[in-house]
């Protein structure tokens, strides 16, 4: 199967469209007015046309923090993403009133804020493990993940992670942390919210490269 690669926090529809052609399964569009990465309605839609220009099965992903899940489902839908990735405090209730309208929705969320999460615990499709500062650039200890440890059951082999990743440190965090997939934002950036095509492709390729837990046999998962 293989890692599963998400770009975050495109707002150029070239960088999507470069990124998926170079191999990324995702793309990510911020919409969080304090965010460096704000990505407007028209942008959202450009990205998108773009990226499923350059892969019509791209996962394209909306990224929201702390809406209300129907609203942010609402946009979601309005704008054509696949998928609605939820950063905050939610519930199971919130995530099903999002997935009436839009039914792939993930958790994203931290081991600081849900120390005690599994997978499938919002009935979310996927669950994204990020710092404690969506967004931020901020590596994380990822030492209580991939052992064969009571953690690593309970997150399942197909979580993302996410937070401080770059093409330097993203074939070591796998090693790791064991994900099904990684998920970066700053660490493709020159700056906060401007992209590097040279970062974005030397990231995917790094990860890329990385094997899957899926593709393994020696955890065994509940
Ligand atoms: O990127 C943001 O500014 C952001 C703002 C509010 C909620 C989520 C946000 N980003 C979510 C992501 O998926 C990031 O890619 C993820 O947190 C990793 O970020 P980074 O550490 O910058 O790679």
């Amino acid at each position: 199967m293989g890692m599963y690669v998400k770009i975050c926090g495109l707002r150029e529809p070239a960088h999507a469209a470069l990124a998926v052609e170079l191999g990324a399964d995702a793309i990510g569009v911020v919409m969080s007015p304090r965010s460096p990465r704000h990505a407007s309605a028209d942008d959202a839609r450009a990205v998108i046309s773009a990226a499923r220009s350059a892969r019509p099965d791209v996962d394209t992903v909306l990224v929201v923090n702390s809406i209300p899940a129907a609203e942010a489902a609402r946009l979601a839908l309005d704008l054509g993403f696949d998928v609605l990735q939820l950063h905050g405090s939610y519930t199971a209730d919130d995530v099903a009133s999002a997935q009436a309208l839009l039914p792939r929705v993930w958790r994203a969320t931290s081991l600081t804020e849900a120390p005690q999460l599994y997978a499938g615990e919002l009935n979310e499709e996927r669950l994204l493990l990020d710092g404690a500062i969506p967004g931020s650039g901020d590596t994380w200890d990822l030492s209580p993940l991939g052992s064969d440890s009571e953690l690593t059951r309970r997150i399942g082999p197909d979580w993302l992670l996410a937070g401080g990743l770059s093409p330097e440190n993203v074939a070591a965090a796998i090693s790791t942390a064991r994900p099904g997939g990684v998920d970066v934002s700053s660490g493709v950036e020159r700056s906060p919210g401007q992209k590097h095509p040279e970062l974005i492709r030397r990231f995917i390729e790094a990860a890329r490269a990385q094997l899957a837990p899926t593709d393994e046999s020696d955890i065994s998962y509940e």
